[in-house]
């Protein structure tokens, strides 16, 4: 939009953050060459660069209004902020200036000297920040202005007057850690002058708007931290009067609404698609105050579904009643990271489900023709028509879908309704002191157990095999039989290494979740669909359009053949309903819970083909259970009862001596401690390794009764630790858990890592584990 028209419309429109990874994820092929020594890092920086321009030129063909520069980065953006800030861990020897390239991947994945920043999930969503390192007396300095330098280079190539984004000082030190919690006031204001600094700097340059993302406001905030907010805030307006910040929320309705909206910035934006119900009320009982923009996220961010444009047009104008005349900003509900960049090249795709796709450059032009609309002018009966036309379009496709889904399922969805289930389905036939017993004479395992969270290397080879075999290149004769070898060749490794409980390896997946929707009815997949979830490392969410059924057994193959080759126990490998769920992009026709118990019911089909096959310990992986809990302590006992209960129904009518394990990585486990029980598991591995053994301490206030595995070694860093290291993990955790209960593992699967260091890292856990239990015995025989 020119600068006139902008002049004379009504409504603003913006963008919050958009895919860094390319469409044709060119991003990671580009990280991933720089890290594999392929390309230098003048070549890194430019292709990189290339990559950041036709993303905005991208956005600046839609001719939104706000279009964010800085969101880019090279690995993620919390450790941008602290490399910005000079947040960086001691054993990584920085000494001043900024931060270089090596020191930053350093900080993100570990190298010889140092271990990696520890990762963890980014609110409720599957991608993952680097968790910055702040002490109590952490000084921090403005090492470079990045947003600023985002600022600069979009205005000179492209002459964009972008609107530079950065993460605030109060989400920005609530989502680090190393701090004491007293202490969190004294360092978000230590941190003010550096904001500051860099806000002027940024006015100093002419920059109009600046969005600040504090999604940490939608969490609780105490009274503490609202008078601790009003300091932040107006030194910040102070130190740039000029600048117009934005105060940006997301993923949920803001709380202490009062006090945020009061705060001294020119806008304040509020998600009106995950945060609908809790900030229309708020807006409704206090109103909006009438010198601020309302950023509307009234177009969802987070799933991959058109809007129904009619419908959001309406919202919009409900909305707008709150805000003063022409202060309105039309948005994305959160950052367009999270989803995938274009649904244009899905042409393989079912027309009916492509027409009812928007990924971000589809959601751009959403919001494109809802500001044309809502800005009034001489072509607003066409553009009526325009947004008439899209909502028909919506509507017919998601009827159309509706009937797709409905043909394929409608004879073969019976039983109880979802949610109603009887005990016999979700309750195990025995309690778990009875079955701990009864497994014990049934595995007769070693003290302290070992055993891997299922994944081995998908080596280049594995990924060209797979290739080869989806072209058409190879029949399934010759791929079954090159997953056999894999599995053959991990097994023999795994019997020499010494592990306890062996695995298949999980050669044939591509993901965890995108291999079992696609042997499930009811899922759709994209060929481009990828979003990033941590690093260079991406995902490609399955598309739930329909009921989900179970077909036929999906890993009884595989994992059978590997029992042949052993006499050791071989685990089955399942994926949970509630991690295929919250790792989906999901139908939003029906409730969540409900297509979770129909997964779960899936599942329980191949849990139970998998014991009639004689595989009678089986893993239900449920490591995005804790990412689904929602942002609100209100709505937890809600969502833990039917997520409790999908791992319930899918696990709990196999025979008392089959041994259930689960698993679980990247997140906080201690308020969630109760849930994680009520799942009667027998035996649960979790990631413990890179928050440098803090997880333990939450297993010494709470009693967790039941098996359990703490991972002794980070498995995202190429370093292989030594025995010690493991050793110590390994005692530190025994202090509080009981011997007879814990097992050995490392954090998570290994399907990342090379061959070479798998093999040197399960020896030394395995020996560590020998001595350990060597150890262990010795005491108790004192
Ligand atoms: C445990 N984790 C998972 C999360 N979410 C999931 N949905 N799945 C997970 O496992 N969240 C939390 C963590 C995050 N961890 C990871 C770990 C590893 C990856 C990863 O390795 N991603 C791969 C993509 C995996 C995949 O689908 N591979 C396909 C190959 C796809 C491909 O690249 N094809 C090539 C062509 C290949 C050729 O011709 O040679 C192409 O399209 O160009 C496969 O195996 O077949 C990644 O590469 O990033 C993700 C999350
Ligand atoms: N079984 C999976 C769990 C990842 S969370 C794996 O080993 O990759
Ligand atoms: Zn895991």
């Amino acid at each position: 939009m020119s600068q006139s028209q902008q002049q004379q419309a009504q409504v603003l429109t913006g963008n919050l953050g958009y895919p860094r990874i390319g469409a044709g994820r060119e991003w990671k092929k580009a990280l991933e060459s720089f890290w594999a020594g392929r390309i230098d890092e003048p070549t890194l920086h430019q292709e990189l660069t290339t990559l950041r321009l036709q993303d905005l030129k991208k956005q600046q063909t839609q001719q939104l209004d706000l279009i964010p520069v800085g969101d880019f980065s090279y690995y993620d953006h919390i450790l941008d902020v602290s490399a910005m800030f000079g947040v960086v861990p001691e054993r990584f020897n920085h000494t001043g200036g900024p931060v270089s390239v090596s020191t930053y991947y350093a900080m993100a994945r570990g190298n010889d000297q140092a271990t990696a920043c520890e990762m963890t999930k980014w609110l409720n969503t599957n991608y993952h920040y680097i968790v910055p390192e702040i002490h109590n007396d952490t000084a921090f300095a403005l090492l470079e202005n990045k947003p600023l330098a985002a600022y600069r280079e979009a205005k000179q190539e492209l002459g964009l007057e972008g609107k530079p984004v950065v993460v605030g000082p109060y989400s920005y030190v609530r989502f680090a850690k190393g701090y004491d919690a007293e202490r969190f006031a004294e360092i978000v204001t230590r941190l003010v002058p550096v904001y500051a600094q860099l806000l002027s700097e940024l006015q100093a340059e002419g920059v109009q708007w600046v969005q600040i993302d504090e999604p940490a406001l939608t969490l609780a905030v105490s009274s503490e931290d609202e008078a601790l907010l009003q300091q932040v805030y107006a030194a910040l307006a102070q130190a740039a009067p000029e600048l117009k910040l934005l105060l940006q929320t997301y993923f949920e309705s803001v709380e202490a609404y009062p006090v945020v909206t009061a705060l001294p910035v020119a806008g304040i934006g509020l998600d009106l698609v995950h945060g609908y119900e809790g900030n229309l009320a708020s807006l409704r009982e206090h109103g909006f105050p009438q010198d601020k923009w309302l950023g509307a996220g009234v177009i969802d961010g987070r799933n991959i579904w058109r809007a129904d444009l009619a419908e959001t047009a309406k919202l919009l104008e409900q909305v707008a009643e709150f805000a003063a005349e022409g202060k309105l900003i039309i948005q994305p509900s959160c950052s367009l990271l999270h989803v995938p960049v274009t649904a244009a090249q899905e042409s393989a795709l079912d027309p009916v489900l492509r027409n009812a796709l928007a990924f971000a450059n589809e959601k751009l032009e959403e919001i494109a023709t809802l500001g044309t609309l809502l800005s009034g002018g001489a072509k607003q009966a066409d553009q009526a028509a325009a947004v008439a036309e899209a909502t028909r379009r919506v509507e017919a496709s998601t009827e159309a879908v509706r009937l797709l889904s409905e043909s394929e399922s409608r004879t073969r969805l019976s039983g109880s309704p979802a949610g109603v289930y009887a005990d016999e389905q979700l309750l195990r036939s025995a309690s778990f002191q009875e079955r701990r017993e009864l497994q014990q004479q049934k595995w007769s395992l070693p003290l302290l157990p070992t055993t891997t969270i299922g994944s081995f290397p998908q080596t280049a080879d594995v990924r060209k095999a797979r290739a080869l075999f989806r072209k058409g290149e190879w029949n399934a004769e010759q791929y079954d039989a090159y997953v056999r070898e894999q599995i053959q060749e991990w097994i023999t490794i795994q019997e020499e290494i010494g592990l306890d409980v062996l695995v298949h390896g999980e050669f044939e997946r591509t993901d965890m979740v995108e291999f079992f929707g696609e042997k499930l009815t009811g899922f759709a997949f994209t060929k481009n669909g990828w979003v990033q979830s941590y690093g260079s490392r991406c995902v490609k969410p399955p598309v739930i359009y329909g009921d989900v059924l179970f077909n036929e057994p999906m890993t009884v193959k595989e994992t059978a053949y590997a029992q042949t080759l052993t006499s050791k126990p071989v685990k089955g490998m399942l994926t949970g309903p509630v991690t295929i769920l919250n790792w989906s992009f999901v139908r939003s026709d029906i409730p969540r819970s409900e297509v979770s118990y129909q997964i779960a019911r899936a599942i329980r089909d191949e849990v139970e083909a998998l014991e009639q096959a004689g595989i009678e310990m089986i893993q239900v992986d449920e490591p995005a259970l804790r990412e689904g809990l929602p942002l609100k302590g209100s709505k937890w006992d809600e969502y833990l009862q039917w997520a409790v209960e999908s791992f319930r129904l899918a696990t709990a009518t196999v025979k008392p001596t089959t041994q259930v394990h689960t698993h679980m990585c990247y997140c906080e486990f201690d308020d969630i401690i109760e849930a994680i029980s009520d799942l009667d598991a027998d035996v649960i591995s979790i990631e413990t390794s890179r928050s440098h053994g803090e997880l333990v301490g939450s297993f010494e206030q709470n009693t967790y009764d039941k098996g359990i595995g703490l991972g002794v070694y980070d498995i995202h860093s190429p370093r292989v630790p030594g025995k010690d290291e493991m050793l110590n993990m390994i005692e530190r955790a025994l202090q509080v858990l009981p011997a007879d209960l814990f097992w050995v593992n490392p954090d998570c699967g290994l399907k990342t890592r090379g061959k070479a260091e798998v093999v040197d890292a399960l020896s030394i856990m395995v020996d560590a584990a020998r001595t350990a239990r060597e150890r262990v015995t010795a005491d108790s025989s004192i």
